[in-house]
């Protein structure tokens, strides 16, 4: 057998702690970025179980989806300043936690608070060949280092805090190789866009996709973390790059990037971080450089991409029922006439921001499009919010905001913002904007919001223009823009920007007005449900070994987790009282007073208010977002397990830590054998020993056998708790440990490296250790 390996296989053997018999590993962490939403009930496990976060230093955290983005130039307090309460409560939530565990924090008076996806690659935490993870999907852009780059649900948080480590299985190895240069003018997000809309957002789905070819060896690391951002929007949990001399430059000189020998030592070892020649690969997909041009998102999903040059595709014309019926339902959504051109439609608002497009290049595309021009007058709202607070003092430095605001754009402080409107940034009903984010799901950006998504030059032409513009026709002054190199040792970066810090912070403790209601009242339809409690207390669940129920159809394909449980539901620090929010778009409607009532929707009628199983008959159940929400809300409505040909990985892998039993099984043997049982109204049993399932009426075989990895089978069957679990290998670990400390020595420090913000002794969040 060849011996050739991939980059994945490389990165992901280099960091294995244990292999057990049922072939499940162990894997080591080396960077973990935390925010507010998908960590209170992290840290809630670890402090119920008294244990201490294992490695401060691989830890950083920061707030981002939560916080309003208006500025911050007389901010006081987080009491003050933000309004929202749920959002309060998080970023409070987060603020003591941090302050608990001694994790290093940027906080909302810090320049160095941003996104996640951007601060970790800006401060150097994020390097070549790591394993990083955060509680967040889009952490597979971090992969753009050449790291296996991955989110998790919010109990794999708890675990690698609790352990610094995963339990994993392999992914497939899948390359997409773009062969060729781009075209003048083409993004690496037209390249995504184009990729995604050829493989589906199922495409990648078990696998790790490597980004390789000119194409993307010619493009700058902001680009290509564009790139590897998106890979979760084709089904993947990573994607990944070859560090290269683009990457080793753009790393060196980070506050956190190794120094001097050490420095050597790194770029030695990343050096040996390519896919051997000969290397397998389960599927190898190559994509024409020259074939692509400037691409948008028509539907609600991310896939929905074609060129700028179409128009609105017809449903008449595709021949699959359950895509003609998928598309008639996304057109409607989207307010869209087929056969209607791109170029005729107009917008309503812009959104040049998300982890996806929100760095300095960024905004310079954007700037040079808009630059002497003047927002639409038809448009009423064009965005534009900097991932950090460092790319927006650069982009200031450059006169960046001044372009913006002189054409009439709004300039904001770094945030998520309204990529999916946690904070107040959010579209109206029906309102349509053109948004360099990465989700167009049903609701993404506000209730009923209509979301295409496209490179910031094109977001920015349609901001001018009032339609979606081809940014080749687009005639706009390119003038001669000055970069400002953005030193890091520049003290003035280094430290907060605000002047009040000193007063900051210190009346930021969660007191009793901060008792909310975070989660809205349950529906009646399971007003007789009660929620337990004790079920929070870390580790253990109900065993899980036979399940009869009420089977309820679902004939939907992409169901993805914005739709399981909307963003507004994100903003608990708990994990029960979730089912009221569960399908909630679909489950309600509102009436004139603005009262929610109940639509058809299945889970709303009997038999299957009550039911148990949910039978899916289309793919990549789950796909999208990493919140553990979704199996928490299917849980707490009463669901325990859910049968559908496939899933997105993180729901997948969310499902089983909390005991629900996600059952894939292929298409055909779903229509024929279970959905029709489902549809009666008649009750299906799960057997999770014998790995089969049955009809609840005659016990009659509807599935031989379906498959469980045994490790997660051998879990559930005994209700048992991964933390528990691993920490049981604590030596394995250890000597993990001892090892990388002389091997991997360039990833001492980690996040303990970050400096003080100025005017401060110490650094008020974590960094105890380190006197200043
Ligand atoms: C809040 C978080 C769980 C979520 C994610 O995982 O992606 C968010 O960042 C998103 O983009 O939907
Ligand atoms: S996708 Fe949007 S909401 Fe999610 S991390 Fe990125 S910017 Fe934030």
């Amino acid at each position: 057998m060849s011996t050739a390996k991939t980059l994945y296989d490389k990165v992901f053997e280099d960091h294995i702690v244990h292999k057990d018999e049922s072939g499940s590993y162990l894997i080591y962490i080396d960077r973990h970025l935390v925010h507010e939403v998908t960590s209170p009930q992290a840290f809630e496990g670890l402090a119920n179980a008294n244990r201490p976060v294992r490695r401060t230093d691989c830890t950083l955290a920061t707030v981002d989806h939560n916080i309003p983005t208006v500025s911050r130039k007389n901010f006081k307090s987080l009491d003050s300043f933000i309004k929202q309460q749920d959002s309060k409560l998080q970023v409070k939530t987060l603020e003591e936690n941090v302050k608990k565990f001694d994790v290093t924090y940027f906080g909302m008076t810090d320049s160095r608070q941003g996104i996640v996806h951007v601060i970790g690659p800006e401060q150097g935490f994020t390097l070549p060949g790591t394993t990083v993870v955060c509680g967040d999907s889009h952490t597979s852009t971090h992969g753009a280092f050449g790291s296996l780059a991955f989110g998790i649900g919010t109990s794999e948080v708890e675990h690698v805090l609790a352990t610094q480590t995963l339990i994993q299985a392999k992914s497939k190895n899948m390359r997409i190789f773009v062969d060729g240069p781009l075209n003048e003018g083409i993004t690496s997000k037209d390249l995504i866009l184009h990729i995604i809309g050829v493989i589906g957002t199922a495409g990648g789905t078990g696998s790790v996709i490597e980004f390789a070819g000119k194409a993307i060896e010619d493009l700058s690391m902001e680009a290509r973390m564009s790139m590897c951002n998106m890979a979760i929007e084709g089904g993947a949990r990573s994607g990944m790059i070859k560090p290269d001399e683009i990457t080793f430059e753009y790393v060196k000189g980070r506050p956190l990037a190794p120094k001097g020998e050490e420095w050597d030592k790194a770029v030695k070892y990343w050096k040996t971080l390519y896919s051997d020649e000969g290397a397998f690969f389960d599927d190898d997909i190559t994509i024409r450089a020259c074939d692509i041009v400037p691409t948008i998102t028509w539907g609600t999903s991310p896939q929905d991409a074609l060129p700028i040059t179409g128009a609105v595709p017809n449903p008449d014309l595709v021949e699959d029922p359950i895509k003609q019926s998928g598309m008639r339902r996304a057109l409607e959504y989207m307010g869209l006439t087929p056969n209607v051109p791109f170029k005729e439609i107009p917008i309503d608002k812009v959104f040049i921001g998300s982890c996806t497009n929100s760095r300095i290049e960024d905004l310079r595309e954007a700037a040079k499009v808009v630059k002497d021009h003047k927002k639409a007058d038809t448009v009423k709202l064009a965005l534009v919010v900097p991932g950090s607070g460092l790319v927006k003092k650069q982009a200031e430095l450059e006169g960046l905001d001044k372009i913006f605001t002189d054409a009439g754009f709004e300039w904001r402080e770094a945030g998520c913002s309204m990529c999916l409107g946690m904070n107040p940034d959010i579209l109206d009903p029906e309102e349509r904007c053109a948004s360099t984010s990465n989700r167009n799901f049903e609701g993404r950006q506000g209730a009923k919001s209509r979301t295409h998504l496209m490179s910031p030059a094109m977001a920015a032409a349609a901001g001018i223009t009032g339609f979606f513009t081809d940014i080749r026709e687009f005639t706009y002054n390119k003038y001669e823009h000055t970069p400002v190199e953005i030193g890091f040792e520049d003290e003035e970066l280094q430290n907060a920007v605000y002047a009040e810090e000193k007063e900051l912070n210190v009346d930021n403790k969660i007191t009793s007005d901060d008792k909310i209601n975070d989660i809205p009242q349950r529906s009646s339809a399971n007003a007789t449900e009660t929620v337990d409690v004790t079920k929070e207390v870390v580790g253990g669940m109900d065993p899980f070994t036979t399940l009869t129920g009420i089977a309820a159809p679902l004939d939907k394909a992409n169901v993805d987790t914005d739709a399981i449980i909307p963003k507004q539901f994100l903003k608990t620090i708990k994990r029960t009282g979730l089912s009221s929010g569960l399908f909630y778009e679909w489950r309600f409607i509102k009436d004139s007073e603005g009262k929610d009532q109940k639509t058809d929707f299945v889970l709303n009628v009997a038999p299957y208010d009550k039911a148990e199983i949910l039978v899916v008959t289309g793919d990549n159940f789950g796909c999208g977002s990493s919140r553990e929400h979704a199996p928490w809300a299917l849980k707490d409505f009463g669901i325990k397990s859910i049968i559908a040909p496939s899933f997105g990985d993180i729901f997948y892998n969310n499902s089983f830590k909390n005991g629900l039993l996600p059952i894939r099984i292929n298409q055909e043997t779903i229509l024929s054998k279970i959905y029709p049982l489902a549809v009666q109204g008649s009750g299906v049993t799960i057997d999770l020993k014998n790995q089969q399932i049955l009809s609840a009426k005659d016990g009659s075989v509807l599935v031989e056998h379906f498959e469980i990895e045994p490790f997660r089978k051998h879990c559930l069957l005994n209700g048992l708790d991964d933390i528990g679990i691993t920490l049981q290998k604590e030596e394995f670990i250890k000597k993990f440990e001892e090892n990388r400390k002389v091997q991997f020595s360039f990833l001492e420090g980690g996040s303990k490296l970050i400096a003080p913000i100025k005017g401060t002794k110490k650094s008020p969040y974590g960094n105890n250790a380190v006197e200043w």
